[in-house]
């Protein structure tokens, strides 16, 4: 059983517009949605949608929060969530022709006495998994995750970027950077797909035991002990990004919560990231019927 965290989540307000961005005038929408987000949030939804028990905890506040809090209910996800003083972000991504604008607020401000209490309300739960998914509100620090990381006995996974995936500590079954953090937290050049296998693979030795680096549209690699595998993105139309990490994370966790070995797992992973990028925001699509999608995507030994 997988139990996501989410300290920092989000409304996400998805726009668009049939033409581009263009300073000190009104730019009109022709369409407009709310969706539940935030890493560990969206990761709760797309791993109830594939029926893999799930409950997704975090930190919510003000009519936001019960905006996530309604939806996630309505979408038949378990939930132990925190209230917390403040409200819950509202990020927005503006899709203007073919340019997408990415505009995330910082969140609203917390205590330390939060990572208590979510700690104790992931071991209440007993999972053999626990996902730490986003970036940090402000009042906290990277010990944070390497506190619910290091508080029991279960395989921590983390999706974050920035300063707090290389300041983090603690031993995690794998992190998921994209291509521009795995470049931030090394230091390596992430220009080609053998450069980020690299990159990945050194930063193992960080205390990461596997790291899953999504490339989008180059596809994504996975590399632990069984060696390095890289799949390549399926070729499909994309309507917006927004949420494709989570996806495919979310596609990995499914597989290998089956028994499915990390090449099938990547295999997944790349499906369900398909699904999600041809639909607006981060609505959750059918992840019923993935297969044939799976069986398309080229798996190899780099
Ligand atoms: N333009 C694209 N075409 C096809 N697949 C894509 C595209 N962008 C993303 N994906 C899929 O979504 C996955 C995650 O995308 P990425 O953008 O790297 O994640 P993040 O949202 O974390 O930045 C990719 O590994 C790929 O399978
Ligand atoms: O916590 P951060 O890094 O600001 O990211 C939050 C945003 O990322 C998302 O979880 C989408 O993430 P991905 O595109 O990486 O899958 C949104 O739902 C949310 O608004």
């Amino acid at each position: 059983m997988i139990v996501t965290v989410t300290y920092n989540p989000a409304v996400d307000q998805t726009i668009q517009f049939d033409e581009q961005m263009a300073p000190e005038r009104v730019m009109r929408a022709n369409k407009a949605q709310f969706d539940a987000g935030g890493k560990g949030i969206n990761a709760a939804q797309f791993l109830t949608a594939m029926d893999r028990p799930c409950v997704a905890t975090g930190l919510l506040g003000g009519f936001t929060g019960s905006f996530i809090r309604e939806t996630l209910q309505d979408d038949g996800v378990e939930t132990a969530f925190i209230d917390v003083d403040g409200t819950t972000r509202l990020n927005t991504t503006a899709i203007a022709a073919v340019e997408e604008y990415k505009l995330n607020q910082a969140g609203p401000t917390v205590g330390e006495s939060v990572v208590d209490a979510l700690l104790e309300q992931v071991r209440a739960q007993s999972p053999d998994r626990v996902l730490i998914g986003g970036s940090l509100p402000p009042g906290l620090s990277p010990n944070a995750i390497d506190r619910i990381a290091a508080g029991g006995d279960w395989e921590t996974i983390v999706d974050t970027g920035g300063d707090v995936l290389r300041e983090l500590d603690a031993q995690y079954g794998l992190c998921k950077p994209n291509r521009a953090e795995l470049g931030d937290a090394t230091g390596a050049d992430v220009s080609t797909v053998e450069g980020c296998a690299d990159a990945a693979d050194a930063f193992r030795d960080r205390g990461f035991d596997r790291v899953l680096a999504s490339l989008g549209a180059d596809g994504a690699v996975l590399v632990g002990d069984t060696g390095r595998l890289y799949a390549e993105a399926l070729d499909i139309d994309v309507v917006d990004t927004v949420g494709a990490g989570d996806a495919l994370l979310s596609g990995v966790l499914s597989a290998w919560e089956a028994g499915a070995d990390d090449e099938t797992a990547l295999r997944t992973g790349v499906a369900v990231s398909s699904q999600v990028v041809q639909r607006a925001g981060t609505a959750v699509p059918d992840l019923n019927d993935i297969g044939s999608l799976r069986d398309g995507v080229t798996v190899r030994r780099l």
